[in-house]
């Protein structure tokens, strides 16, 4: 195991920012840190880099424990929000800068801030002033840096959160292509679930501290272990059934759940597990919200009040009755 962390805990006087936190991490894996605001996910990747004093637990790469290694000697690359470059340098002297501090020779600095730059998609960009760069632009010239003394882990604190919404989403795929064709094991930070779904292989989900569920993308997201970690992936309403062969009964109707185990269990709705239909359980529309691709919407039923959704040409506005059916594509088994 590349990196291992094992029971860290931090204290900021008496308050716990990170309990025990648990994780590995294998040679050219990306991890995503992924948590609501305040859930220590900076705190955490703080002190996996040395910056911040632990109360509790250990840091260690390929089994040596990391305690009495510095800061700057962990062979560690950083990249934070706003991207700290240096305003006074250009873009080639910003990411020298990184070769400087590793001793590589002068002589072979310009070939290799090209080659990084080539790497963001920035090839050229060699005598640009840092102040005329666009905020994505800034960000790539981060990364270059960071990777310029190819550091053994890349940390990424919400590394692409200064940015505007579609820039954050192209930045995001341009970042999971660069990091899987270059094969780096890197940690990120995000509270961004599209960013941590787009950019790594494994997630673990923090809330007040504590690391509530890790594993692949995949199976967190279709398995969240409870409540916490479900709302938090965006489910919005938990429903008790019993499944029997894969299909789970429940007030609203029935739904096929392939690998549900027969007896009771607890589903988590999506918006999107309930959709507007010409068939099923009839409702009242109470708010509507047009998004680009869809319309949101808060339903209400005989028993009980739902999130739901409609396709984007659907005419629909409070008062309107609806009918609705269960998507499993939205739909998960919260718990097992
Ligand atoms: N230097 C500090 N002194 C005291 N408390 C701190 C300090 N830094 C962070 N905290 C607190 O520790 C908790 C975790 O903070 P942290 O920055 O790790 O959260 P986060 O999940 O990264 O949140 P965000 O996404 O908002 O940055 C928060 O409650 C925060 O207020």
């Amino acid at each position: 195991m590349a990196l291992s962390v094992r029971d860290v805990t931090v204290h900021y006087g008496s308050f716990t920012a990170v309990r025990e936190a648990r994780l590995d991490l294998a040679d050219g894996e990306v991890l995503a840190l992924l948590g609501p605001s305040g859930s220590g996910k900076s705190t955490l990747l703080r002190a996996i880099t040395g910056l911040e004093p632990m109360s509790a637990g250990t840091v260690a790469w390929d089994g040596a424990d990391l305690a009495a290694v510095p800061v700057h000697k962990r062979g560690f690359g950083l990249v934070f929000q706003d991207g700290q470059l240096f305003p006074h340098r250009d873009v080639a002297a910003n990411i020298a800068f990184g070769l400087r501090m590793h001793g590589v020779p002068r002589a072979q600095h310009a070939k290799r801030v090209a080659e990084l730059l080539d790497l963001v998609g920035l090839a050229g960009f060699e005598r640009r002033r840092v102040t005329e760069l666009s905020g994505g632009q800034a960000q790539r010239v981060a990364l270059a840096r960071a990777l310029a003394p190819e550091p053994r882990l890349l940390l990424l604190d919400e590394p692409l959160s200064g940015l505007d919404a579609g820039l954050r989403e192209q930045l995001a795929i341009d970042l999971a292509e660069l990091l899987r064709r270059s094969k780096i094991t890197a940690l990120l930070v995000t509270h961004d679930q599209e960013e941590a779904f787009t950019l790594a292989d494994r997630v673990a989900v923090l809330d007040a501290g504590e690391i509530r569920q890790e594993g692949a993308v995949g199976s967190v997201w279709r398995r969240p272990a409870d409540e916490v970690v479900a709302r938090f992936l965006g489910v919005s309403t938990f429903l008790p059934g019993t499944a029997e062969s894969g299909v789970v009964g429940t007030e609203l109707g029935a739904v096929a759940v392939p690998d549900a185990p027969d007896g009771p269990v607890r589903l988590g709705l999506r918006p999107h597990g309930l959709r507007v239909a010409a068939e099923g359980l009839p409702g009242e529309v109470t708010a509507a919200v047009h998004r680009r691709d869809h319309v949101r919407l808060v339903v209400r039923l005989a028993e009980s009040t739902v999130d739901a959704v409609a396709p984007a040409a659907a005419d629909l506005r409070a008062g309107d009755p609806v009918r609705l059916t269960l998507d499993p594509d939205g739909i998960t088994v919260v718990g097992l």
